[in-house]
This record gives C-alpha cells, sequence and structure tokens, in this order.
C-alpha cells in the first residue's frame, strides 16, 4: 500500500479534507494540506478516528431524532393544516369566483376577464393577509422550523453534477458553477477546505480545477481548441490558399518626422487622383484610400505615424507592404525619421525615401542622402538599392514619380491574392456612429467581401449590412487591397483586428462569441511578454532565435558602446538584435515598439517617463534601467543563460522635487523640496535625475523636517537633504530614493 494523498482520503471516507488535517495534527502526523500524504499506518489512524466519530455521530443524531420526532410531527401537522386552511380559502374563494365569472363572461372579450381577475386577485390578496395573521398564533419553534422547511426545499432541485467538467484554464468560480449546476460560493469554500483561497471571481489554474472537479468526484477535460473561433488561422489558411491568384494593390504607410510633411503628402494624393467618375462623391476620413495611376491602383492608409502603424503591428496586423518615409530636405533626419526607420524594418516592409520640400530655399537632399546612409537606406546611384524621390508635397512636385516608384517597388514584390474564395482581412479602425451603429474601415487582404456577408471581426461579429468606399460610394464587391468601410456589426472591433467571412451567420455569431469570450479569459490570464526573467524558459524552448532589444541612453557614446557589447553576446547560436537605439528618456513609442517587436528596454542612464512607465505596465514590457555597461551586458547575458538568479531587487521607495537649493559653508548644498512620491527614508540610497537622466548616484548624508532629523518623509510633505559628497544640485532636479530587497528564491 503506498502513500495517500489527503484529498483522497477525504474523497473516499467522505470527511472534508480540512478535518482531516486537524486531526493528522492532533495525532502528529506530518501534513500541511490537502497535497500532504498520510503513510498506511496514519491513513488507518484517520480512517479509524472518522469511522467511530461517524458512529457516535450517528447514535448522536438518531437519539435526537427520536426525541424530535413528536414535536416535529406536531408542527408538520400544523403547517399542513395550515397550508390546506389557506388552500381551502382559496379554493373557495377561486370556485365562487370562477362560478361567476365564468357564467357571466364566457367568451366575452378577455380584457374584461382580465379586469375582474385582477379585481377578485386583490380580494383574494386580501383574505390570504388577515388569514396570515394567525401564522402569530403559531410557536415560535414552529415557525422556525416552517422557515427551516421552505429555505430547504431548492435544494432537492439541485441538478446532478455533470458526468465531466469540460473547462478552460483561467475560468472562475462562478463560471464552473455554472457549468457544473454548484453555487459559487460552495466552490469557493470546496477550494477554501482544499487549502486554495480565492473569490470567485479569481481565475483557476489547471491543477486546482481538476482537483477540485476530482474533489467533487467528477471527471475534468481541458476543452480543445479546435474551434472555429480560431480566426488566425482561417486567415493563415487563406492567405497560404495560392489556387488562383491575381496582383493586387500594394498598401502603403507614410512615415517621417513630425513636421516633414506626412499630411501635406497624403492630402495631395487625395485631392490629386480623383478620376473622373468619382469627382462626385465626397471623400470622407476612413483611414484609408486608393489612388489610380496609369491603370494601376495603390492603396493608402491615411494614419500617418509610427503609433497607428506600431499598434496595428502589435495586435499582429502587418498589413503594410510598403513605407514611405517622408524627411523634409531642409531638416533631415531627425529622432522620428530614425525611429520610423526602424519600426518599418522590425515590420520587414521596404522602405521609399521621399526627401520633401525640395522647393523650400534651404532645401538640401544631398545632406539628407549622406545622413540616411548611416541607416542603411542607399540609394542606387551610391550603390546601394533603396529608392529615393526628391518631392514637394506643397507644390505636388515628382508625386508622380514617387507612385511611380512604388508601383515599381509593388512590381518587384509580385503582390498577389486570391479573390476568388472568401475574404480575410484586418481592421483599420472603428468607431460607434450614434444612426448606423459599429461603422468599421477593413482591409480586404484576401477573397471578396459582398454586402450581406456573414463576418467575425476580431471579437464581434454580424453581416455585411452596407459596404462602401472612401467617397462614399455604395460597393457590391470589394477585391483585395481595397479599403472599405461597413455596418452590420454587433460590435466595435479594434484597429488591427482580423476579420473573415464565414459560410453562414449562425456559425459567424458562434465564432464571434466564442472570441469575445476567450478574448475576456486572455485579458484575465497574465501576458506572456517576454521579459528578461522568462527569456531563458522561452529560448529553451524554441520559440526564440533571438533576442530583441531596444537601447536608450544619455549620449551616444554609451548606446554605440552597449550596442556594440550586446551584439558580441552569442549564447548557443542566439543573438541579440537592436531593434532601436537612440538618446533619451524612454518614451511611449519606444514601448509601443517593444510591444510589436517583443523586447526588452534596457536604459542606461535613463529614466522611464510616466506615460512610458503606465504603458510598459500594463502591456508587461520588461524595463531595466542601468548604471554601469558591464551590468547590463551581464545581466542580458546571464539570462539568455539561465543564469539570471537576482538575489536582490532595486526598489524605487518615493521620489523627492528639488524646490529650493540652500547653500551652507559646512554642510555644502541643502536641496528643500517636497516627496511627491512615496517615501524617503534616511538611509535610503539615491539617485539624482536631471531631465530624465541620471546625473549622480549616492547616499543620503541628512534627511529633515523643518530643523529635526527625520527618519523618513512621506508624500506630500517638505523635506531638507543633503546628498553624501555630493553639492551639485540645482533646482527641478528629481531625487530618486531606492533600497535594495532581497528577492526570495523560486
Ligand atoms: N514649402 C513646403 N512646405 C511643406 C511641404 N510639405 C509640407 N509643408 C509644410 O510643412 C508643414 C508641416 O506639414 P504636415 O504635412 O502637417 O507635416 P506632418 O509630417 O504631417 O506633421 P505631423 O502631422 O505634425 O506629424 C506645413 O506647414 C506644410 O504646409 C513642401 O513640400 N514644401
Amino acid at each position: 500500500m503506498g502513500k495517500k494523498r489527503i484529498y483522497e482520503l477525504s474523497k473516499e471516507i467522505k470527511v472534508e479534507s480540512k478535518k482531516i488535517i486537524d486531526e493528522a495534527n492532533k495525532k502528529g502526523f506530518n501534513v500541511k494540506n490537502h497535497m500532504s500524504t498520510l503513510d498506511p499506518h496514519e491513513e488507518k489512524a484517520i480512517r479509524d478516528a472518522f469511522s467511530s466519530k461517524k458512529k457516535n455521530n450517528s447514535q448522536a443524531s438518531n437519539n435526537k431524532q427520536n426525541k424530535n420526532k413528536k414535536p416535529n410531527n406536531n408542527s408538520n401537522h400544523n403547517v399542513k393544516n395550515n397550508h390546506s386552511d389557506n388552500n381551502n380559502h382559496s379554493n373557495n374563494h377561486g370556485n365562487n369566483n370562477n362560478h361567476g365569472g365564468n357564467n357571466n363572461h364566457r367568451n366575452n372579450d378577455s380584457s374584461n376577464n382580465f379586469k375582474k381577475g385582477k379585481k377578485n386577485k386583490k380580494k383574494f390578496n386580501k383574505r390570504n393577509n388577515r388569514h396570515n395573521r394567525f401564522a402569530g398564533m403559531y410557536t415560535k419553534n414552529q415557525r422556525i422550523r416552517q422557515n427551516h422547511k421552505q429555505k430547504k426545499a431548492p435544494e432537492r432541485k439541485e441538478r446532478p453534477l455533470p458526468e465531466t467538467l469540460v473547462y478552460t484554464v483561467g475560468m472562475n468560480a462562478q463560471e464552473i458553477g455554472k457549468i457544473i449546476h454548484r453555487e459559487p460560493a460552495e466552490i469557493v469554500k470546496k477550494l477554501f477546505m482544499l487549502g486554495i483561497m480565492v473569490n470567485q471571481n479569481i481565475s483557476l489554474d489547471k491543477d486546482t480545477i481538476e482537483l477540485l472537479a476530482e474533489d467533487y468526484g467528477i471527471k475534468a477535460e481541458e476543452k480543445q481548441e479546435v474551434n472555429v473561433s480560431d480566426i488566425d488561422k482561417f486567415f493563415e489558411e487563406e492567405e497560404e490558399n495560392t489556387d488562383y491568384q491575381e496582383s493586387r494593390a500594394p498598401v502603403v504607410t507614410i512615415m517621417g518626422h513630425v513636421d516633414h510633411g506626412k499630411t501635406t503628402l497624403l492630402d495631395y494624393l487625395r485631392n490629386s487622383h480623383i478620376t473622373a467618375g468619382e469627382a462626385g462623391g465626397i471623400t470622407q476620413a476612413i483611414g484609408a484610400y486608393q489612388l489610380k495611376r496609369n491603370g494601376k491602383t495603390i492603396t493608402f492608409l491615411d494614419t500617418p505615424g509610427h503609433a497607428a502603424f506600431t499598434a496595428m503591428r502589435a495586435r499582429g496586423a502587418d498589413i503594410t507592404d510598403i513605407t514611405v518615409l517622408v524627411v523634409a530636405a531642409d531638416d533631415g533626419v531627425m529622432p522620428q525619421t530614425v525611429e520610423a526607420i526602424d519600426h518599418a524594418k522590425a515590420a520587414k516592409t521596404p522602405i521609399i525615401v521621399a526627401i520633401n520640400k525640395i522647393d523650400k530655399p534651404g532645401a538640401n537632399p544631398n545632406h539628407v542622402i549622406e545622413q540616411l546612409a548611416n541607416y542603411e537606406l542607399i540609394p542606387e546611384d551610391w550603390g546601394g538599392d533603396t529608392i529615393f524621390v526628391e518631392i514637394s508635397a506643397k507644390m505636388g512636385t515628382n508625386v508622380d514619380e514617387l507612385l511611380d516608384m512604388i508601383l515599381l517597388q509593388s512590381d518587384v514584390m509580385e503582390l498577389q491574392a486570391n479573390p476568388k474564395q472568401h475574404a480575410a482581412g484586418s481592421v483599420i479602425e472603428a468607431r460607434l456612429d450614434r444612426g448606423r451603429g459599429p461603422v468599421a474601415t477593413l482591409l480586404v487582404q484576401q477573397g471578396t467581401m459582398h454586402v450581406g456577408d456573414p463576418i467575425v471581426v476580431g471579437d464581434t461579429f454580424g453581416r455585411v449590412r452596407t459596404m462602401n468606399n472612401e467617397k462614399g460610394i455604395e460597393l457590391d464587391a470589394a477585391k483585395p487591397s481595397t479599403p472599405i468601410e461597413i455596418t452590420g456589426l454587433n460590435d466595435v472591433p479594434e484597429a488591427g483586428d482580423r476579420f473573415v467571412v464565414f459560410d453562414d451567420e449562425k456559425t459567424a455569431r458562434a465564432a464571434g462569441e466564442e472570441r469575445a469570450k476567450e478574448a475576456q479569459m486572455e485579458e484575465r490570464k497574465k501576458n506572456n511578454s517576454v521579459t528578461l526573467d522568462n527569456l531563458f524558459e522561452s529560448l529553451k524552448e524554441g520559440e526564440m532565435k533571438e533576442v530583441a532589444v531596444i537601447i536608450k541612453a544619455d549620449v551616444q557614446g554609451s548606446v554605440e558602446a552597449l550596442s556594440g557589447s550586446l551584439k558580441k553576446i552569442d549564447v548557443e547560436g542566439v543573438k541579440v538584435n537592436i531593434v532601436h537605439s537612440s538618446v533619451g528618456a524612454i518614451n511611449e513609442s519606444d514601448v509601443a515598439l517593444a510591444e510589436a517587436s517583443n523586447a526588452i528596454i534596457l536604459g542606461f542612464n535613463v529614466r522611464a517617463t510616466s506615460q512610458a512607465k503606465d504603458q510598459a505596465d500594463a502591456d508587461n514590457v520588461d524595463i531595466r534601467l542601468h548604471q554601469v555597461i558591464y551590468d547590463a551586458i551581464d545581466e542580458v547575458e546571464s539570462a539568455m543563460k539561465g543564469l539570471l538568479a537576482p538575489k536582490y531587487k532595486e526598489v524605487v521607495t518615493g521620489e523627492v522635487e528639488v524646490r529650493q537649493l540652500y547653500k551652507a559653508s559646512k554642510v555644502g548644498t541643502i536641496a528643500g523640496g517636497m516627496v511627491t512620491n512615496g517615501v524617503v527614508k534616511k538611509d535610503s540610497k539615491v539617485r539624482l535625475i536631471r531631465d530624465n537622466v541620471v546625473i549622480y548616484t549616492g547616499e543620503l548624508n541628512s534627511l529633515k523636517r523643518f530643523k529635526d532629523d527625520a527618519k523618513e518623509v512621506k508624500q506630500g510633505f517638505e523635506c531638507g537633504l543633503t546628498i553624501e559628497n555630493y553639492n551639485d544640485i540645482k533646482e527641478g532636479d528629481v531625487i530618486e530614493a531606492y533600497e535594495m530587497k532581497e528577492v526570495p528564491a523560486e
């Protein structure tokens, strides 16, 4: 005989695990929870203990029952009498009325009957209430029993447990309760007895759900997700479907630095290339439009800016075929130009450079070309393969040449799709229109969309009720690369969501509803972003072949030193891929790029802006901050080797904003300020931060509240402080207090 787990024994002898644990502890056995084991001797001792207890109990309850028998019967009797008394009244009452009513009003207008009935009902209630007053004449005990009896009644109706609990990981007690026909509270209690403390809304993992099922004595089976809701699968299948192929229009996104002319170019294109037949249509902002050049069509996504582009990619929608990078000839390469290059490269879309504003006196296109050479964008004349076009978006100069180049690039790419299948594609944008309900702009990427098609869009579903293009012209059918605006969905999908047309509306509805449920589950489960802590696991499971990193540092020298060293790390054939690197604070765009590329952000002597911090928290993006280059490199390398075992973790406890300075000859610079966040302690380690860059790291020398020494100062209070061996504090500096906390071993 082997060892037995407590919960198994609990099931066998029908005694709650908790009671067994108590009994075992009383007997001095070494058990902790329901998973603890008992050896055969211990098991026997427990069985004996409970079998004798049961005997005693049943004897006691027999005695009790015998004792209670008489009054119980009496009370039942009384209660019954009471009921039948009531019934008699109502019967009499009803009969009397029916009698009269039926005689007088048979086959009459039903409202007449209804009114009469209402009146009679009132009368009846009155009488009945009067009668109930007699309830007061029963003894207290009788009433308790009566209540008890009434309360107990629903229990008999309890539906039987299903044979098998078919579950999805992440379900909570409420959802499981619905499946097994039990109250969530009962499930929570059961879990408590099994040593698992949860409330009704907490997601349960696989082990817990299976344990629960076992405790109920039923089988558990994880739901197999071969379901219609996996529209990504449909989408990929459709994409691989090459039975029939036709060339399709390229989908183009315009990106570039602020004010370099993205909007001007998009507007010029939109207004100058309206073909004769469409001239009457009013152009609407639907997030995308098509234009024709020499009989060929180009689709432009009308959402300039990296945020939209990256947000789409983060949601898995790589819908752009070609990126046009706009660089103003009078301004040259700017930070967002570099960002745009990195975003386009990360999405692996070819870049066509449009050097804009060549009409301006200060324009220097050659300088731009020279600058871009540093980012591997080299024109053919210089031996590279990037297409450059010098334009003026304002004047329209060379804009047609730019279109020709887009078409040339698209020819090289041989963009194709199969219009002879169900439509599939992505959401460009979506909104709720007061009159029309959910309105979504979609890009058809495969197949042909028709009005009336049953459709699943992200987690929403419906039937295409209306379909129009950007000019408001109604369409019956839309082929690949066509942007369309549709109505008929049950809810508003999100930009970047995919859509697929189904055979019938019923399946579409089932898929849509299932997806909405899954989305809710997904939301509850922890996001599985790559972090340095789980990096090794991901590498081991073969999910990754490269580690994506974004570097932000205080000076260009550090950026280069860090990226140079990181590129040299080579662990078991896995390389570091630097997705983006630049000087400055970690911003929202970095976090968005990290999320889209599953990258880790390394900050060297810089901080994240508060928006970026919030966004990183929400998206589970790992930001690592360092002051020593070797530490940063070591950390990444150790993580790749699976050796990352930080014993201490830095915890920022608070921040002081420096508002005033006092120079004292003896103590140096005293900073007067306000604790804007958390708490600052006398023995805190501190970092002096100026414009999001770490200037100095050290320790506090003194911390005061007014004239008195303080052990700590909390948020909202003023304080004075000095930093050990450091006097170069300035007004507006932020002093970040932190401590090293030991991280418990896993
Ligand atoms: N002279 C000249 N001015 C231009 C040209 N293209 C754009 N501009 C001007 O540059 C300014 C900025 O242009 P936008 O098109 O708004 O720039 P943007 O890149 O869309 O800017 P954001 O939307 O803020 O990112 C506007 O005043 C335009 O009129 C051009 O080819 N020549």
